[in-house]
C-alpha cells in the first residue's frame, strides 16, 4: 500500500487543488457529453482525436502505477487518485463529504454516467459511495479502518439526480468498528448498508512513525 509522505504545506495543497479539480470536472463533463451527444457520426470521430491529442499531451510526464494516497507531515491526506473522492479522478462523482466524530455525509447529483438500470443508479455505484463513508466515518474516530464486510439492502430504485448519503459509527469492540450507512432521494431511504471495519492488526505507518491521535488526523482537505 502506498502512504508515502509528502512535505507540503496547506496553502500548496490548495494551490494544486485549484488546477486539478477543474480539469476533472471538465473530464466529468466530457464523460456526460460523450454519453449524452446525438451529435453526427462524423463529429464524434473527431471528437475522438481531439481527446486522443490531449492525452498524448498528459502522458508526456506521467506517474508509475497509481497515485496512491500521500499524506503531509500534519497527516492531511491526499487521496487524490481514489474512485469514490478523488480529486484527479474524475470516475468520482462530484462530492463534498462532511465529517464529524463517527459520522460522515454528503449531497450530490447523480448524472448519466452512473446509470445502471435505466434511470437509475447503478448497485455497484451505490456501495462504493456508501464504502467510502463507512470507512471515514469509522477512520475520523478511532482507528483507521478498512471494510472488513459490507452488506448493502437495496430497498427501491434509487433514480439518477439529487441524493444524499450518510454513515454512523454504531458500535466500537477492539479493532472492530460497526457503522450503519444509508442512501436517501427526497421521499427517504433507497439503500441501506451496514459495515463491519477493522483496524488491521499491530497497525502502524509504512514511514514506522506511531499514529497520530484521531483528532490530528484528516482524510483530506
Ligand atoms: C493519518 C494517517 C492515517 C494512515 C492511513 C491508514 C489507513 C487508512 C485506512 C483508512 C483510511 C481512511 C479512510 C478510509 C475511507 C474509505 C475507505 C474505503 C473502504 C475500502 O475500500 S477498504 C478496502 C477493502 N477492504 C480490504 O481490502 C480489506 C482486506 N482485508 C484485510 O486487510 C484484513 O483481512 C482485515 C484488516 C480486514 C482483517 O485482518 P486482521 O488480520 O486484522 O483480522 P483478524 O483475523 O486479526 O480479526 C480481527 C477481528 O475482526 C474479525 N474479522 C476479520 N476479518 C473480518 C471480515 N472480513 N469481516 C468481518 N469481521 C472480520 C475477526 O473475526 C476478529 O474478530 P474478533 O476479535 O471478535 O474475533
Amino acid at each position: 500500500m502506498d502512504f508515502r509522505i509528502e512535505d507540503i504545506t496547506e496553502e500548496e495543497i490548495d494551490r494544486r487543488l485549484s488546477v486539478v479539480e477543474p480539469l476533472t470536472d471538465s473530464v466529468r463533463q466530457l464523460v456526460d457529453a460523450v454519453i449524452r451527444s446525438e451529435v453526427s457520426d462524423e463529429r464524434l470521430a473527431a471528437a475522438k482525436e481531439k481527446v486522443d491529442a490531449i492525452v498524448a499531451d498528459l502522458r508526456e510526464q506521467q506517474r508509475p502505477g497509481s497515485f496512491g494516497t500521500p499524506y503531509t507531515k500534519e497527516f492531511i491526506g491526499m487521496p487524490w487518485g481514489n474512485a469514490a473522492v478523488g480529486a484527479r479522478n474524475a470516475v468520482a462523482p462530484p462530492l463534498r463529504i462532511q465529517r464529524s466524530p463517527g459520522l460522515a455525509e454528503c449531497e450530490m447529483v447523480l448524472g448519466a454516467a452512473y446509470e445502471g438500470p435505466g434511470g437509475c443508479v447503478h448497485g455497484g455505484v451505490a456501495a462504493l459511495l456508501l464504502d467510502q463513508l463507512v470507512g471515514e466515518a469509522a477512520s475520523t474516530d478511532g482507528l483507521p479502518s478498512f471494510t472488513g464486510t459490507l452488506t448493502v439492502k437495496y430497498l427501491r430504485p434509487t433514480l439518477l439526480g439529487p441524493l444524499s448519503a450518510r454513515a454512523e459509527v454504531t458500535r466500537r469492540e477492539g479493532r472492530k468498528t460497526f457503522v450503519h450507512a444509508t442512501m436517501s432521494d427526497a421521499d427517504g431511504v433507497t439503500v441501506e448498508a451496514d459495515a463491519i471495519m477493522i483496524c488491521p492488526k499491530d497497525f502502524v505507518l509504512p514511514t514506522g512513525d506511531a499514529l497520530p491521535p484521531a483528532a490530528d488526523r484528516r482524510l483530506d482537505r
